[in-house]
């Protein structure tokens, strides 16, 4: 995000009508840098200034408070999957502060903390975005967004919504290949970027549950949390205990025998496994967890962090609009973080 936001900081700076973006606060989870006066910190030098920071942590009010003081437009990035940070936006949006964030956690979690974030933002006269927190940086959110917007009606979402659960089930069981064991391609996940920070919170099927809340709630159903619906977890019942993630990520492979009894089992039936999600409007449910696919579908055919986002709508009739590509990974993230970014400031100016 920050080579990203560096790019687009030099490209505002010289268009024949500038807009001067300043970096004026990085934090990460126990250090932090403000700029002195508000002048800007340099974007490439952030992460070696955050790694020798000495200063105190400051507690969020604080930082808030220097935000607000803050003599241009403020806009709060949270990069982070932080719920009790996220409960902050409201307090931020209700200042004026707007808000880009690929964190899920803000809304999908109880529904009253989405009712509040929107109705802060509308007394602010703030801005929020999250494109990023469904499919990274795919025009997942816009696109549905503005589906509602124009009039259409939306019937049915489905697909595939998770980075790691693709590129896992596609790697650990390809069409027409042998596949790796699961645990192994779990630790690629994770060192490619894929994962959340801690794994679980993917293989619990929880985040893919989240995306879902997040969407349905965009298309206007009162879903009040991402427990309120069935959702499958692939964690195996002996490691539910773990009190880390790297415990977990230790144990995972004396495990991996449950994982290859499934893939056994559609292979029987000539089937592959994916791990999907679907919203259907009408009938107000949503279900997240393993199916069995034929090898020539759309879903089976899936390659590496694809996701595939089917949008079923009164307008596009039988044959879905569909968002496909790269669901996770540090780059196509930031992609829709710093989209994001851009949008705000275009409100702004
Ligand atoms: N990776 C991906 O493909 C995608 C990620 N996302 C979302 O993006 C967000 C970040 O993911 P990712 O970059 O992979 O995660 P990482 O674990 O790589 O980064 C998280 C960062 O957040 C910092 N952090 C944690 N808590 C706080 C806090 N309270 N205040 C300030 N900083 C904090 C951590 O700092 P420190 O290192 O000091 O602990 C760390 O630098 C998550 O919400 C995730 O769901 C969304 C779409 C795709
Ligand atoms: N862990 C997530 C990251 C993006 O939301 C995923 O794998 O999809
Ligand atoms: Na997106």
């Amino acid at each position: 995000f920050l080579e990203q936001y560096e790019q687009l900081r030099q490209r505002l700076a010289s268009q024949p009508n500038p807009t001067n973006l300043a970096l004026i606060l990085a934090r990460r989870s126990k250090t932090q840098v403000l700029s002195e006066r508000y002048g800007g910190l340099d974007a490439t030098k952030i992460m070696q200034m955050l790694d020798e920071s000495k200063k105190p942590y400051l507690p969020f009010d604080a930082i808030l408070e220097f935000l607000q003081n803050a003599p241009g437009k403020v806009v709060l990035v949270d990069n982070t999957s932080d719920l009790d940070l996220a409960k902050n936006y409201p307090a931020v949006l209700s200042k004026g502060i707007s808000v880009v964030t690929p964190n899920k956690k803000a809304f999908s979690d109880d529904i009253k903390l989405w009712d509040s974030i929107f109705e802060a933002a509308a007394k602010g006269g703030s801005h929020v975005f999250h494109e990023s927190t469904v499919g990274a940086g795919l025009p997942v959110i816009s696109t549905l967004t503005e589906l509602i917007e124009t009039g259409d009606e939306v019937v049915r979402i489905e697909g595939v919504f998770s980075g790691t659960m693709s590129f896992l089930f596609n790697s650990f069981m390809p069409v027409g290949a042998e596949g790796g064991k699961f645990s192994a391609e779990v630790k690629k996940a994770k060192d490619l970027g894929y994962t959340e920070p801690d794994p679980r919170d993917d293989l619990n099927g929880l985040d893919v549950a989240r995306k879902l809340t997040i969407l349905a709630r965009i298309a206007g159903l009162k879903v009040e949390s991402p427990t309120a619906f069935p959702v499958q977890s692939l964690i195996p019942q002996a490691l539910e205990s773990c009190s880390s993630g790297d415990e977990f990520m230790q144990k995972l492979p004396e495990h991996d025998d449950e994982m290859e009894k499934l893939k056994s089992d559609a292979i029987k039936k000539r089937k592959v496994l994916r791990f999907v999600g679907s919203i259907d409007v009408k009938s107000n449910s949503v279900k997240v967890g393993l199916e069995q696919f034929d090898a020539s579908h759309p879903i089976a055919a899936l390659k590496g962090s694809d996701n595939i986002i089917n949008f079923y709508t009164k307008r596009y009739g039988a044959n879905p609009l569909i968002v496909q590509g790269a669901g996770a990974g540090g780059e196509v993230t930031a992609m829709g973080v710093t989209g994001d970014l851009i949008k705000v400031i275009r409100l702004l100016r």
